[in-house]
């Protein structure tokens, strides 16, 4: 894959003709709000996502992550605060504009989304006939050089329903760097992987960025796999960011939440006990 695919710098100039500097985030995030009718989700969330790097943001289940991406990709409409992708306020941009966001943006989906009536060739050939007016030898060309990258230029011909779930993943993540994306968002990756393909799918993670010269956003629970991963974590807590830093920083924070999660404890400030009367009173023991 890296003979195929040298790695490239962090991409300088974003789909929107910014110049960005060397330090400039991909992606600011600032004071972001958001609830589902009453029930808030994000409280002021705050972070910046570093341009060229794997960023991996977690946090338990609920925490919001998902709609954090959601956000990012201008799907939902904070209620307070900002997104800046490459400069610009997502929820700003006219229908034009966040197309042209969104032909830079590759996507990857916990359950693939893919096209199921299409062959795995058309799934790839798709958004690129959708985004492009490329003539047709030069996507089968492309198509069949994305496919070769994740390992399934062989099974070009097969339909979604005969690929197995590690495979679908593959084929999934082909799609989403079918246009050279600069900013690549995955939603729960490993989710559902055996160990084997699992390697695969993190190895295709950090080798896809690299060789693309672009950044991505991993959204997971598996801090196991986040950790071998990523070169920044963040951690959501309580709809805010409760720690973020690189890898090995993040590794030795004293934060409780923070520690409590990536070190995987079942006790901490989130409790293994659901609230409770003591026991002693519930079972009547005396002392
Ligand atoms: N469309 C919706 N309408 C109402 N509530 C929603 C909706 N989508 C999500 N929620 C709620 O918002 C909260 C955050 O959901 P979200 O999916 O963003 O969390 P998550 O961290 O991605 O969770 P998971 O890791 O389980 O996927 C959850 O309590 C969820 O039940």
């Amino acid at each position: 894959m890296r003979g195929y695919y040298p790695p490239r710098p962090a991409r300088r100039e974003c789909h929107n003709g910014v110049a960005m500097e060397q330090h400039d985030p991909l992606i600011e995030i600032r004071d972001l709000h958001f609830a589902y009718g009453k029930r808030k989700v994000l409280n002021g969330l705050t972070l910046d996502i570093p341009r060229g790097k794997v960023s991996a943001i977690l946090g338990i289940s609920g925490s919001g992550k998902t709609t954090l991406l959601q956000l990012i990709g201008g799907s939902l409409r904070p209620s307070r605060g900002s997104v800046k992708v490459c400069g610009e306020i997502v929820h700003e941009l006219d229908t034009e504009a966040l197309y042209a966001l969104r032909r830079n943006v590759g996507m990857m989906f916990q359950k693939g989304g893919l096209f199921s009536d299409l062959t795995v060739f058309e799934n790839i050939a798709f958004p690129i006939r959708e985004h492009t007016s490329l003539p047709e030898p030069v996507i089968r060309d492309l198509a069949l050089m994305k496919l070769h990258a994740v390992g399934l230029r062989g099974a070009y011909k097969l339909k979604p329903t005969e690929l197995s779930g590690g495979m679908a993943r593959r084929v999934a993540l082909a799609r989403a760097t079918a246009l050279d994306p600069q900013l690549i968002i995955y939603d729960e990756p490993f989710a559902g992987l055996d160990p084997i393909t699992l390697h695969v799918v993190r190895h295709l993670i950090r080798t896809l960025n690299d060789a693309l010269g672009a950044t991505s956003v991993v959204v997971t629970y598996d801090v196991h796999e986040a950790k071998r991963l990523a070169d920044y974590i963040f951690v959501i807590g309580d709809g805010v960011i409760v720690g973020e830093g690189p890898t090995e920083q993040m590794l030795e924070s004293k934060h409780p939440f923070v520690h409590q999660f990536l070190h995987a404890e079942p006790d901490g400030p989130v409790p293994y006990h659901w609230p409770a009367r003591p026991i002693a009173e519930e079972l009547a023991i005396r002392p």
